[in-house]
């Protein structure tokens, strides 16, 4: 026998025992109800230490998953034990512990051990059983052992012995790689599996990560953020952190619920809901337009409905009522009288729901009233006045005018179908274009009026400003696929979680709402509340191949240049990608024929389609294959993706760049584009294609400068700041020419040739500022055009008050950037003149401004 088999034959051993335990465990609990005790027999040479108590230890079915997923070695008083690890917790007949649940606090200390940072671990080995037949094995960590032999005579211990170094985490993925490709091979079904027996530490960490507050997950397509997430579920619920009623999982659309709804089952933990997100608000009957979606979805929206609320009843019904400003009853003939102005005091309406105002008005106009009364008839003070008072009927009149009683529907149908409400609501909130967006005819009845989505959530803040009450509240929320959250659906989010205790998943790259968050900060403030939130990132992607990931690597700059672009770990196939131009008549023909020629038995095939080619792809392809618009696929995984003309996908607005991202990160085999029109520009064409060779690498680097700037120039933060630019040096006299396809711009002034680099959203970062740097001696060296100047434009002034010195100090690079009051960094002063460049008698300004200037009234 081998090592390799005598090993797998004493792990069978162990496996074996472990399912008799269980077997043996499972008749007993039929037959009595367990007393708890505390366990303490050593004997079985496994650790004693209860992970949950035995009697509640699951049974639940396992199906043809294996109950063992690995062993560890570790120390425990100077001894060495070993510990199976499962997906449910068995204890032997000393009620010991022989399997001990992957998601118990115990083994957490074994799971996130490092060979430089061991704890009490000496191995930690995943087995590979198939149901109860161990088939392989793998020794994540193997820590080496110290014998130590105490100078009082004491037995000999054992100790581990830290590594000198971290691994990183590159070396570790390099290190499991063959074990986890065998997993990750394997044929996607449509139905989401767990993680279990090859979960990594990074993920493990996140999924055990009991810190307050919101886990904010950012990671690239395939890095295991869904996994990460529902195994979190399982792993609180498991440790009594939470109980499965008090979660909801919302995802992004039906098919992806389909897609992951068995994975908690499976794990062991039923009674999660999950959620559509965008059913959450009740089911829309009408469809709004784009311009209406952005209004309606955004963050001053919530303004416009409190405006709202506020102008039912308030001052102006005040001054309806009280035609010569002032408030008057006879009350056992005693004249009351109330001035205007002290009512309109008691509007203020700062906090609380708004159904609180109305008795908190009627009791303070009710003391007025009282104080009145008192001083024209002094002395004891009747025991009924203020009931009187109240119930009056032109207090009640008053009351009712100022703070009506009033139902969300009522409020929002004035506010889009009332210009003059909406109007007053909406100053200084809603631009005019903006106001007519969300205007529409009013329907006779309240009863006929459609309500789209984004009218849908805004009755749910309707309703809690009105009454403080929420339909639902859970302790805790998971919410994926978050990027694509709109402002208001985080704030109706963040009602139904008020503990702010979630885990948000999401990458910013693959973002396709009606809602651009630039950094996960701005969005985690909504739905927290800004309370306490983590973000943490994962940066190893299990599902998409290498050289897919190539491909779409300049898309997700595009839309996203800050997050960081996960590491493949599957290498890449030979066909991994193929491209197939058509003409627009034979598009969905040539999918199918693909399609047709991928399918087989095992493998899942799916078809990607723009909006615009649903119909057709649906009547045209083969009966089972699977059609999915761009949108329909988030969150999804098929063995094989194809996905027509991305073009039309890329097109869409808002979000279609990501959209397409996410469109062609759903494969994990292989990818094919079928296309008519141009590929979009951000991916590379070069992928699948014979291409010329280029003659020098400069040339080759060229042109990828070219296709970088083009990316750049997608960005309208970038080049609203660059023809900024262009027309102040225009205004200050100078011929700037922005037309290269590698600098940004150039210009020839008396102070010589300045070379600028321009910066979009984000860009006032100083990494993206020392970035730009880099970029401007790439740009140098490529044109062959050496400037006298270097100057960054940044979109807004620097994030850190000293990286504009220190790019001055260190590279001799200005900074420049415009504010409120104008164009604001270093002066370009003057230094040697370029060659060719003849101003003449013409200085330039030396006022300090970053712009040089020509002092000659003309040129
Ligand atoms: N440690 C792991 N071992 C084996 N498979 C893994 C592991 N982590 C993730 N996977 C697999 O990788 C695939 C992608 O995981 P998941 O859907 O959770 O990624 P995601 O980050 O949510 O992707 P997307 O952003 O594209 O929706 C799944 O098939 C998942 O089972």
């Amino acid at each position: 026998m081998t090592d390799r088999a005598a090993v797998i034959a004493a792990e069978q051993r162990a496996v074996d025992h472990a399912y008799e335990c269980r077997a043996r465990a499972e008749r007993d609990r039929r037959a009595q109800v367990a007393a708890p005790s505390t366990a303490t027999d050593a004997k079985a040479g496994t650790s004693i230490i209860p992970d949950v108590p035995p009697e509640l230890a699951a049974t639940g079915d396992l199906g043809d998953a294996a109950l063992v997923t690995g062993r560890v070695e570790f120390v425990e008083d100077g001894t060495e034990r070993s510990l199976l690890i499962g997906r449910q917790s068995v204890f032997g007949p000393n009620r010991d512990l022989v399997v001990a649940n992957w998601a118990s606090r115990l083994v957490r200390q074994w799971m996130v051990a490092t060979p430089a940072d061991p704890g009490d671990l000496l191995l930690r080995r995943q087995l590979r059983c198939h149901g109860r037949m161990v088939r392989d094995y793998f020794d994540q960590l193997s820590v080496a052992r110290k014998r130590v032999t105490p100078e009082d005579g004491a037995a000999e211990r054992v100790e581990p012995v830290p590594a000198q170094r971290s691994e990183s985490p590159e070396e570790e993925i390099e290190r499991l790689r063959d074990y986890l490709l065998d997993d990750l091979g394997r044929a996607r079904d449509g139905a989401m599996r767990d993680i279990v027996e090859t979960i990594q530490r990074a993920q493990y960490l996140l999924v055990s990560d009991e810190r307050t507050g919101a886990l904010v997950v950012q990671g690239g397509p395939g890095t295991g953020k869904t996994a990460v997430g529902l195994h979190r579920v399982y792993y609180l619920v498991f440790n009594n952190v939470f109980a499965t009623g008090d979660v909801l999982v919302v995802g992004p659309h039906k098919g992806f619920l389909q897609h992951v709804r068995d994975v908690l089952p499976r794990l062991g933990t039923r009674g999660v809901a999950l959620a559509e997100r965008d059913r959450l608000w009740g089911k829309a009957d009408a469809h709004d337009p784009l311009a209406a979606r952005l209004v309606k979805s955004s963050a001053r929206m919530a303004e416009v409905l409190r405006g709202g609320v506020a102008d039912f009843g308030g001052r102006r019904a005040l001054t309806r009522l009280l035609s010569d400003g002032e408030f008057r009853l006879v009350y056992q003939g005693v004249f009351l009288a109330v001035p205007q102005a002290e009512l309109e005091s008691l509007l203020t309406w700062e906090s609380g729901p708004y159904r609180a105002q109305r008795p908190a008005f009627g009791n303070r106009l009710v003391d007025l009233l009282v104080e009145a009364y008192r001083a024209v008839r002094p002395g004891p003070l009747d025991p009924g006045l203020r009931k009187q008072l109240e119930r009056h009927p032109q207090v009640q009149k008053v009351v009712n005018s100022v703070r009506p009683q009033l139902s969300a529907e009522q409020v929002l149908r004035a506010l889009l179908t009332d210009a003059d409400v909406l109007n007053r609501a909406a100053e200084g909130i809603l631009d005019d274009e903006d106001q007519r967006a969300i205007l529409r005819e009013r329907r006779a009845r309240m009863s006929d009026e459609p309500w789209s989505l984004e009218d849908r959530i805004c009755l749910d803040e309707l309703r809690f400003l009105l009454t403080g009450d929420v339909p639902v509240r859970y302790r805790h929320l998971v919410v994926d696929e978050a990027q694509d959250l709109t402002p208001m659906q985080a704030r109706a989010l963040a009602r139904r979680c008020p503990s702010g205790s979630m885990t948000v998943l999401g990458d910013l790259a693959q973002a396709s709402g009606l809602h651009r968050w630039d950094t996960w900060d701005d969005l985690a403030k909504v739905l927290t509340g800004s309370r306490e939130w983590h973000l943490e990132q994962l940066s190893v992607g299990y599902r998409v191949p290498r050289e897919v990931m190539e491909l779409v690597a300049p898309l997700a700059t595009a839309v996203a240049p800050d997050v960081v672009f996960p590491t493949s770990i599957r290498p890449a196939g030979e066909d991994a990608v193929t491209f197939v131009e058509t003409t627009s008549e034979d598009l969905i023909a040539r999918a199918n024929e693909r399609a047709r020629a991928l399918t087989d038995e095992q493998r899942s095939v799916a078809v990607v389609v723009p909006d615009g080619l649903v119909d057709a792809a649906r009547d045209g392809m083969d009966e089972g294959v699977r059609v999915l618009r761009a949108e329909e696929c988030k969150g999804l995984e098929f063995d094989h993706v194809i996905v027509v003309e991305p073009a039309d996908v890329a097109d869409r607005r808002p979000g279609g760049l990501g959209l397409l991202y996410v469109a062609l990160t759903r494969c994990t085999q292989s990818l094919t584009v079928v296309h008519a029109r141009p590929l979009p520009r951000e991916l590379a064409p070069s992928v699948g294609k014979e291409e010329a060779p280029m003659p020098t690498p400069m040339a080759d680097f060229a042109a990828v400068l070219e296709k970088t700037v083009a990316v750049e120039r997608e960005c309208h933060v970038h080049e609203s700041v660059r023809y900024s630019l262009v027309a102040e040096l225009h205004a200050s006299r100078m011929s700037p020419d922005p037309a290269s396809s590698i600098a940004d711009l150039v210009c020839d002034s008396p102070a010589g040739r300045v070379l600028y680099e321009v910066l979009g959203e984000n860009g006032h970062r100083y990494r993206a500022m020392r970035e730009a740097v880099l970029r401007l001696m790439e740009v140098e060296r490529v044109t062959g055009e050496p400037a006298d100047h270097r100057a960054v434009v940044l979109p807004q002034p620097p994030e850190q008050p000293w990286s504009a010195e220190v790019l001055r100090e260190v590279f001799g690079v200005s900074v420049i950037w415009k504010d409120g009051t104008g164009w604001q960094g270093d002066p370009i002063v003057p230094s040697r003149r370029s060659p060719g460049t003849d101003f003449g008698e013409r200085g330039i300004g030396e006022d300090g401004s970053p712009i040089p200037r020509l002092l000659a009234t003309s040129r």
